[in-house]
């Protein structure tokens, strides 16, 4: 090419950069006589009007398909949350409070979509007339899976979510999981400090209930990873809670009504027994208590501000089948079955309160919850709503030394016991409840017997483990070495 016109050229391309409009373009670069020139200007004039066809699409796609387009925002976001103000927020506190392994982040972004949004719909779709729709965290835990299975038996939509943390074996909460989904209810991996999938989830579907279960258990471990507990029982909490107040009549749904599990633990040094949701609550023991206190107070808060229906259950020592393995009943009859030592704190006792009876608990304030008052897009309340706390025990404490005795019956073997006094870990020597205002409020009278109830999770325990117990549990050790039986290894701490 010569010099001339690449001249020419370079500056056809000048031109074409300062020209304000594309005609005068072509008819400078024509006046040259040039034919490469026009070729280069028809073929600018090409691709700006290509650009131009583009955007026209694209317009033309956002006025027909505005939840496609709202949809990848808040998936470019999901790391997040939608909106921006809260987002770092809420980004800021899985920085600081968040604990790594939960497969949030990720799971943002692959639970979106047109056929993912019509299985959380099947999922949260009532079977039968004025039935409940429940988004329940913490669904693949104890308490969770327990609860989501009797809301699906009695035909109410639910959708759980679960992060699945390594706090105690994940493989129980992945069966709990399988179990779930044979019965039609989806558990999302997903954790509760996700504030951007929480609000896409409460917009997708009408649930009329968040019950929020999903927490950082266990007392005495708090000692070893406190940020766990703020991370899930007060952070994870007030997302929760900001999800639900979100909605409201100018949102897409009504604000749902929150049940939450706070613990008896809140009693702390309290002396008075049994325990009333009047007595004092201002001196909890352990961090964990200090968190389900904290939670009380947030709850409080956000019925307040935003005329959520809100209710805390305060459970007591929950036992029975597919239970907590890092709990006392449960690690001691593994250790009783392996022959292994259990420790005993002198003079415990507690308010051992079986899992059927919590259910029952759990929905009856469920149904007697009171409708949410949010209004404004959840931003001010028309009124007062509900504020409820209630103890969910079983009315009679039982000392730890009895409780291991009904395992040793049941097991068919002694338990190598050593007795200590109660070290200062966070632990209560007692707890026993009054739930007076929970059997008038719903009627809820716990029934079940410490030897009835243990006697139901030893049926599940061998069944699961594959433990022959007539062989004096010694089989389990010697099945799992082949690795045909379920692993016995249950992870007390991550
Ligand atoms: O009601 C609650 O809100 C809490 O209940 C449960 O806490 P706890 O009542 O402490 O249950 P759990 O650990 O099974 O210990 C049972 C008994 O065994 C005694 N205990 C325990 C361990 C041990 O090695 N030795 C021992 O004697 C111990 O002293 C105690 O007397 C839940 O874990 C907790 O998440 C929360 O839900």
């Amino acid at each position: 090419m010569p010099a001339g016109v690449v001249d020419a050229a370079a500056k056809g391309v000048r031109l074409d950069r300062h020209a304000a409009g594309a005609s005068s373009l072509l008819l400078r670069r024509a006046s040259g006589g040039n034919k490469q020139l026009l070729v280069s200007a028809s073929s600018h004039l090409l691709f700006r009007a290509t650009v131009l066809a583009t955007l026209a699409l694209v317009l033309l796609f956002a006025v027909h398909y505005p939840s496609l387009l709202s949809h990848s925002f808040t998936l470019s976001s999901s790391s997040s949350s939608a909106s921006p103000s809260s987002s770092s927020r809420r980004s800021s506190h899985r920085s600081l409070l968040g604990r790594s392994g939960g497969p949030s982040s990720s799971s943002s972004s692959s639970y979106s979509g047109a056929a993912w949004e019509r299985e959380i719909r099947r999922s949260a779709t009532p079977r039968r007339a004025d039935g409940l729709s429940v988004l329940v965290t913490g669904a693949a835990g104890f308490v969770g899976f327990h609860c989501s299975l009797a809301l699906r038996a009695r035909g109410d939509g639910v959708v759980g979510l679960d992060n699945f943390n390594s706090y105690y074996d994940p493989t129980l909460k992945r069966a709990r999981q399988r179990l779930l989904a044979s019965r039609g209810v989806s558990v999302l991996d997903a954790d509760i400090n996700d504030g951007a999938l929480l609000h896409r989830l409460l917009s997708t579907a009408p649930f009329t209930h968040v019950l929020h279960l999903a927490a950082q258990a266990g007392v005495r471990h708090a000692m070893r990873d406190p940020q766990a507990y703020v991370s899930s029982n007060v952070a994870g909490l007030v997302s929760v809670l900001e999800a639900a107040a979100a909605r409201g009549p100018h949102a897409h749904y009504q604000q749902p009504a929150v049940v939450w599990a706070s613990s008896s633990s809140v009693y702390g040094l309290n002396k008075e027994s049994p325990f009333s949701e009047d007595h004092r609550t201002d001196r909890p023991a352990s961090l964990y208590a200090a968190t389900k206190k904290a939670g009380e107070a947030i709850a409080h808060a956000y019925n307040h501000i935003y005329g959520l229906s809100i209710t805390g259950l305060r459970f007591f020592t929950v036992y029975g089948p597919w239970g907590r393995p890092d709990m006392a009943y449960f690690s001691f009859a593994r250790s009783i079955v392996a022959g292994d030592p259990i420790t005993l704190f002198r003079d415990a006792r507690r308010d051992f309160t079986y899992i059927d009876d919590v259910v029952r608990g759990c929905l009856g304030a469920l149904d007697t919850a009171g409708k949410s008052t949010g209004s404004s897009g959840g931003r001010k309340k028309s009124g007062p709503a509900p504020l409820r706390v209630y103890n969910l025990g079983n009315t009679s404490p039982v000392a730890v030394t009895r409780m291991v005795a009904v395992l040793e019956k049941l097991l068919g073997k002694k338990a190598n016991k050593r007795v200590v006094t109660m070290p200062s870990n966070g632990d209560v020597p007692f707890t026993h409840a009054n739930v007076t205002h929970a059997a008038r409020d719903f009627g809820y009278r716990p029934t079940t017997s410490l030897e009835e109830g243990l006697r139901h999770f030893v049926d599940w325990f061998v069944q699961y483990y594959k433990i022959d117990i007539k062989g004096g549990g010694n089989n389990v050790l010697a099945a799992g070495k082949t690795g045909k039986k379920k692993s016995m290894a249950m992870s007390s701490a991550s």
